[in-house]
């Protein structure tokens, strides 16, 4: 049996045998990595040990001997005993022996080791502390780098925000070609309402943006950039919207490390504002230049601070002569007063003020101008500066007094017109209020002007005109007023009058003047002159009625005939009444149809048959009755209703012509007058063709009465007239010759038929020998320019045997006949009477 008790002990002893041979293993191995000194005899020391052990063990257990390769006899025990376990513990012990030093030396390299490691644990603590320092330094650099990162970021963000809030956008391009840009900041979306990848992507985006007409300067400056390095220019950028922004970008040339131009680096900014201002201002500022106007500005002091060139020139100072002077220099005195009195004031009070003052130019002269002042205010409401705009008004001072002059006198006499009239009337009826004394109104007309006028020629007129406002002078005091009121009517206001005779006496003063000959132009004359005289206050309280008065008195003056003067009495406003009802019967005459024609037989003295007859207008007065032409005719050329009643005289006469001839009465001549409205007219002679036309009457049967006044107030055309009538048969006569002032030089140019000897010399003839001589002598004159004579208004016998005797080959009067109504004329016609020529032929046989 077994015994487990022993087996365990044994397995025991030999597991821990085991154990330390593993662990010397171990250790020799592992833990020191020595080489296996001494390994191999203390294993086979142990080897031996445990095979004596497990022999040992097979003696006790039988059934294992079968295992061992050794039996259990005396032998194998006693070798056992002597060999195996001596052997044994000697190779255990020699392996230990040898091991010793492995172990010795190991502990000495671990001691070594140990102090290695202390001196490397000293080393570590030396590091550890330079490292703790070292990482506390870094720690620290750390915190400081941490600030400077967060600093850098606060920065970067805050140079972001500024760079999107700043007007100026940032930018990189390319050297040359189209300077395309590799960087544009975000903010230029601001600027131009384009993002930086339109710049970015299209190499040619900025240059085409570029106005086309800055493009060409802005290449070029760019191309300069290359050898300055740096430039600065302006140009119009074409904004999203399609409006141009002006821009004003700045760059600068970046070269490479070699030197080599790298790119460019700018910024734009929107000067368009800016530059609206300043081409504002340009334009301002060239407008004031241009100005025709001194504009300038002053401080508050009176400084001159600018003056444009009108107003240098206006002043005679050239722009830094007059900037730095006070302003009052450029003003006279009087002037400056009225400035500093009331301009500058007006301005400080309501902002600006405008008078009429004066500029005063170096040399000393005055040059009115008007001016206006303006005072800018701060925005505190104190004064900053005046600025003035002058304006030289001295055109238009001479227009004005040239127009003040004109609208008050006369031009032709350089007396007052109506107006001063007025106006001197008016103060001297005041003055005569105030110093209770009389004014008289004196109202003169040239008796006969128009005859003067008209065969004198105007100029004559004139210089009578002249003349007898140079004699009126003479007749008054200074303080008097003479006017002209135009044509041959003067006005004179006497004042300070004692008495209405005084006026009288003046009045006969003026007339006694104006009677001595006038020798003008080299013709010598004498003239007449009326006189209507009225008195403030027995005759007008007001300029206006003392005027009417006057020109009331000298109406019956002039109608007593030449020379007279009367004063205004109240019972000659009827006779003006008169007048203004005459006037306004004979505009309704027209259209009422009261206008007939009278006719009056011409007699031939030779044969004493009727050759002619003429058309004489009357006016069949509803209330008045026959209203003789001398009466309303200048009534009616006055109102410009003579061309057509004229027109129609001669249609009526033309017709009533052409029914006698129709009727199988003797063809006679048609006289019929015009008057000088009518001979004015531009188309005279178509008009008498027309009515010819109309009326069927041959022009040969037509005879034109015209005077000489109408001839000579314009020859020229007057001839032409006269010429076309000839060439189309009508006859032409001068009626009333010797009355007027016909040039016989023209005479002889007017091809005329007849000439007419006024009634009023065969009137007086018989009695008074110059009037006998007067008509001797026309009916020679016409004899030798080859014209018939008829004489005018013959009544007697011997009248008539005067011009039967005399050569005058027709009559016209009362003697025959007086004008007769058309169906009276008929019958004298139908009767064929004769002029009775018994008497005459019996003087003479
Ligand atoms: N433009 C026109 N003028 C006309 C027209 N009709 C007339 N007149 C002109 O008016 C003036 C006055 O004319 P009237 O009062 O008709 O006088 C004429 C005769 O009636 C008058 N006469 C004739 N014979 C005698 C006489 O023996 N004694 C006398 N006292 N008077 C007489 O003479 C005037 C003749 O006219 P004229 O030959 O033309 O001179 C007068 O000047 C007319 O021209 C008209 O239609 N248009």
């Amino acid at each position: 049996m077994i015994n487990f008790i022993d087996l365990g002990s044994e397995i025991f002893r030999t597991g821990f045998l085991l154990a330390i041979f593993g662990y010397l293993l171990w250790v020799g191995r592992t833990r020191r990595n020595l080489p296996p000194r001494g390994w191999n005899t203390l294993l086979s020391g142990f080897g031996l040990l445990v095979f004596g052990s497990l022999l040992d063990i097979t003696d006790e257990f039988e059934a294992l001997n079968p295992f061992v390769i050794v039996g259990n006899t005396h032998t194998q025990a006693l070798l056992e005993k002597v060999v195996i376990f001596p052997l044994g513990y000697l190779l255990l012990l020699r392996g230990l022996m040898r091991w010793m030093p492995a172990v010795h030396g190991l502990s000495r390299e671990l001691e070594c080791r140990k102090q290695v490691e202390r001196i490397l644990e000293a080393i570590v603590e030396t590091r550890t502390g330079e490292l703790k320092a070292a990482n506390l330094a870094l720690a620290e650099e750390v915190v400081v780098r941490r600030q400077a990162q967060e600093f850098l970021e606060i920065t970067r963000a805050r140079l972001e925000h500024l760079l999107t809030a700043s007007p100026a956008v940032i930018y990189c391009c390319k050297v040359g070609g189209n300077y395309a840009n590799t960087f544009v900041s975000e903010n230029v979306q601001a600027l131009v309402g384009y993002k930086p990848k339109d710049f970015i992507e299209d190499s040619r985006f900025w240059i085409n943006h570029v106005h086309p007409r800055d493009r060409e300067r802005v290449v070029a400056d760019l191309d300069a950039l290359l050898q300055r390095g740096e430039a600065c220019y302006e140009y119009r950028f074409q904004h999203r919207d399609g409006s141009y922004r002006w821009i004003h970008d700045e760059l600068q040339l970046v070269r490479d490390t070699e030197g080599q131009p790298f790119e460019i680096v700018g910024y734009w900014v929107d000067i368009t504002h800016p530059k609206r201002v300043e081409q504002t201002q340009q334009r301002l500022s060239a407008i004031l230049e241009a100005s025709t106007d001194f504009v300038g500005f002053s401080d508050n002091e009176g400084i001159a601070q600018y003056v444009n060139q009108a107003g240098c020139r206006l002043v005679g100072m050239s722009a830094e002569e007059a900037v730095g002077r006070p302003i009052t220099v450029f003003t006279p005195d009087w002037a400056n007063i009225i400035i500093q009195n009331e301009g500058l004031p007006a301005a400080k009070r309501q902002g600006w003020w405008r008078g009429e003052t004066a500029l005063l130019h170096r040399e000393g002269h005055e040059i009115p101008v008007s001016q206006l002042i303006l005072a800018h205010h701060t925005s505190e409401g104190e004064v900053e500066f005046f600025s003035t705009v002058v304006r030289d008004i001295s055109e238009h001072k001479a227009y004005e007094s040239q127009l003040e002059y004109q609208a008050n006198y006369d031009s032709l006499t350089g007396l007052p017109n109506r107006n001063l009239l007025q106006d001197r009337l008016e103060h001297a009826i005041a003055h005569a209020w105030r110093v209770r004394q009389g004014v008289a109104v004196l109202f003169l007309d040239l008796d006969r002007f128009k005859m003067v006028n008209d065969s004198l020629g105007h100029d004559v007129g004139d210089a009578l005109l002249k003349a007898v406002a140079e004699r009126l002078r003479g007749c008054v005091r200074d303080e008097d007023t003479i006017s002209r009121l135009g044509g041959d009517e003067f006005v004179l206001v006497l004042e300070e009058l004692r008495g209405g005779e005084m006026s009288r006496l003046i009045a006969n003063k003026i007339l006694a003047a104006l009677q001595a000959p006038f020798a003008l132009e080299g013709q010598t004359f004498r003239i007449n002159a009326s006189v209507g005289i009225s008195l403030f206050s027995r005759d007008g309280k007001d300029a206006l009625t003392l005027l009417k008065s006057a020109d009331t008195a000298l109406h019956w003056a002039k109608a007593q005939g030449r020379g007279c003067i009367r004063s205004y009495t109240s019972e000659m406003n009827a006779q003006v009444v008169e007048r203004l009802t005459m006037e306004q019967s004979l505009r309704q005459a027209w259209e009422r149809q009261e206008f007939v024609l009278h006719y009056q037989p011409i007699m031939d003295l030779q044969t004493g048959n009727m050759v002619a007859v003429e058309a004489l207008l009357r006016w069949q007065h509803p209330r008045l009755g026959v209203v003789p032409p001398a009466k309303f005719i200048p009534l009616a050329e006055e109102l410009g209703i003579m061309p057509t009643v004229g027109e129609w005289v001669l249609r009526t006469a033309c017709l009533q012509s052409r029914r006698w001839q129709d009727a199988g009465l003797p063809m006679l001549t048609m006289s019929v007058n015009l008057s000088t409205q009518q001979f004015i007219q531009v188309d005279l002679t178509d008009r008498v063709a027309h009515i010819l036309d109309e009326t069927g009457l041959p022009p040969s049967c037509l005879a034109i009465e015209i005077t000489e006044s109408q001839i000579m107030q314009d020859v020229e055309s007057a001839v032409a007239s006269l010429r076309a009538f000839k060439e189309m048969k009508v006859h032409l006569s001068i009626d009333d010759f010797g009355t007027g002032y016909s040039s016989l030089i023209h005479l002889k140019r007017f091809p005329l038929n007849r000439l007419k000897i006024g009634k009023d010399f065969i009137h007086d003839f018989t009695k008074t020998p110059e009037d006998e001589t007067i008509v001797l002598a026309v009916i020679s004159l016409a004899h030798s320019l080859g014209l018939k004579v008829v004489a005018e208004g013959v009544e007697t016998e011997e009248q008539l045997r005067f011009l039967w005797e005399n050569g005058c080959e027709e009559m016209q009067g009362h003697y025959f006949s007086p004008p007769l109504p058309a169906s009276e004329m008929e019958g004298l016609l139908q009767e064929n009477r004769q002029l009775p020529l018994r008497l005459a032929y019996q003087q003479c046989h």
